[in-house]
């Protein structure tokens, strides 16, 4: 068989920030129509290598990069993701980069229409006008149908689900002519199973008209399925280039890690004679795409109880609800007393705390450093980490335990980084993600909510940041609410999970109860489930 004709090359790339060296000595080829799966441990340098190819402004304004990139048999070097644009080259960012107030149609068609890459909402809002929408949504429609996904042409951003943001961002890329390198940043994590396996099929598609992809992911099944030939990077290296035939999920992982993972350990606990600590009683919320129609739960002091079900069953309106993040009603008592509803403060203050599944957009402070990050909302709704003068009259930061609780968790969270100086938006995806989870901790909740813990967590750390959920609500006794769309992760962590379709609960199941139980719950054929509450 002919070998096809190659497309990029990448020779002796080297990276560093500020004399932090992310990435050492990178070369690899990409031909046309091949699909380049591109995994790594959290921190690896997968992302950073990314945006060289893309020309983003992270790497121009810190020194740049040595090395050269080859495509199509001409020495490129870009400066701007216009420069890449103009050379076919389309990326789909791990972070949203859409414009919060514009619908999806006008996401789709503005970036590509527009001059400047980063130019404000008033610029499009005037360049709207004189656009015809018409044309636009007949091309944005065509894109979202190429991806072959339900997506309203005409939702505003800033109401959709995670995973509606994502199918925007990607159909955008599609809409491009003349693509011929599609970089995709880890764009299934925020994606149900059923959601990936349509952009899977898609990927393939695209890889037989010609286009190439490269690939991010954490989940090494759809490496396998997907991809056919495998980089795996180890600290700012290429460790093995693996040919999708001739490798498996247990070799790709060794490689990544460099050792064999462990499993999780399985929480066996039944604490069934355990008070309540939450009742919730006719809890409805409007989450766009999430919404919670009537739901009614009590859960028991000291457990971990999972939520689980389809996407846009309502399952993550729950916390953001209960949180104040979105409108809710309804009755929400926690030991005892009646939490106000759609006030995040007063639930801070009750000793409540969530960990959002948007970690850009809830989760961090970018610009500011872990220590802030990590206990900024204990300062701001406890008073925790100040010192206190003339009978509290004046409060100072206590810049001593901030820097101690800070390393504590970047210890137990193994997390990446220079010191607990750098800043948020230095680290990581999963790093951040990690830094979500200690500003929760650091809170010292009685009860705690974590909405997709593990997204954008490499295979090594997943085992770590659920072990970490697991020694926390047993050491510190904190009830755990824990929301995902991994059923085998809810699975190994909680006690009890709810399934919730149609913004309600179907069933209440021990954990150990087996997966098609579960399965049953999620799709509506309750008559099928054996044990349990229901
Ligand atoms: N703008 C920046 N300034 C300083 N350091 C940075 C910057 N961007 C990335 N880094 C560092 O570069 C290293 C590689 O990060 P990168 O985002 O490429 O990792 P990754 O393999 O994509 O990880 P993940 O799977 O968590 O997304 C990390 O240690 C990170 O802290």
């Amino acid at each position: 068989m002919n070998k096809a004709p190659m497309l990029l090359q990448a020779r002796g790339i080297k990276k560093d920030f500020f004399g932090n060296v992310v990435l050492k000595d990178i070369n690899f080829t990409l031909e046309k129509g091949q699909i380049m799966g591109l995994v790594g441990e959290n921190g690896a340098g997968k992302s950073t290598l990314m945006k060289i190819l893309f020309g983003m402004k992270d790497i121009t304004e810190t020194g740049g990069y040595q090395g050269d990139i080859i495509l199509d048999g001409e020495k490129v070097h870009f400066e701007t993701p216009f420069d890449a644009l103009a050379a076919g080259i389309g990326m789909v960012h791990q972070e949203f980069s859409l414009l919060p107030d514009f619908s999806s149609t006008e996401n789709i068609q503005l970036n590509r229409e527009s001059v400047n890459y980063n130019v404000t909402s008033e610029i499009f809002g005037e360049r709207l006008n004189t656009l015809n929408k018409k044309e636009m949504r007949k091309k944005a429609v065509e894109a979202i149908n190429k991806l072959g996904v339900d997506l309203s042409p005409e939702m505003v951003v800033s109401e959709m689900p995670v995973g509606h943001k994502q199918f925007t961002e990607i159909s955008r890329e599609l809409s491009r002519e003349k693509m011929k390198l599609l970089i995709l940043d880890e764009p299934t994590a925020v994606l149900t199973e059923k959601e990936a396996e349509t952009l899977l099929k898609t990927m393939r598609k695209l890889a037989d008209s010609g286009i190439s992809i490269i690939f991010i992911t954490h989940r090494l099944g759809e490496i396998m399925e997907v991809c056919d030939k495998i980089l795996v990077m180890r600290d700012g290296c290429i460790i093995s280039e693996l040919e999708k035939d001739k490798t498996n999920v247990r070799e790709i992982t060794k490689a990544m890690v460099g050792r064999e993972v462990k499993g999780i350990s399985e929480n066996k606990r039944e604490n069934s004679d355990a008070p309540e600590i939450m009742n919730i009683s006719h809890l409805w919320v409007n989450m766009p795409g999430e919404i919670v129609r009537d739901v009614n739960l009590s859960v028991k002091k000291g457990e971990i109880l999972g939520i689980g079900g389809l996407a846009g069953q309502g399952k993550l309106g729950i916390p953001n609800g209960i949180m104040g993040l979105y409108q809710a009603g309804g009755k929400v008592i926690f030991d005892g007393k009646e939490i106000q509803l759609n006030d995040a403060k007063l639930c801070l203050k009750e000793g409540l705390a969530f960990v959002s599944e948007d970690r850009r957009g809830v989760g961090l402070l970018l610009d500011e450093s872990l220590e802030w990050n990590v206990s900024f909302t204990a300062m701001q709704a406890q008073d925790k980490y100040l010192k206190k003068y003339f009978n509290g009259l004046i409060k100072w930061r206590d810049q001593k335990a901030i820097e101690e609780v800070t390393q504590k968790y970047i210890d137990e969270l193994q997390i990446k980084c220079t010191s607990s100086k750098q800043k948020a938006k230095e680290l990581s995806g999963g790093n951040q993600q990690k830094i979500c989870l200690a500003k929760a901790f650091a809170l010292e909740p009685r009860l705690l909510m974590v909405s997709e813990p593990t997204r954008g967590i490499d295979v090594g750390a997943k085992a770590l940041v659920l072990e970490a959920l697991k020694k926390y609500n047993q050491e510190a006794g904190t009830t755990i609410i824990m929301v995902s769309s991994e059923l085998e992760e809810l699975r190994t962590t909680c006690d009890r999970i709810a399934i919730i379709t149609d913004g309600k609960v179907a069933g209440i199941l021990p954990a150990h109860t087996s997966s098609e139980e579960f399965g049953y719950l999620m799709v509506g054929a309750k008559d099928m489930v054996k044990e349990g509450e229901k």
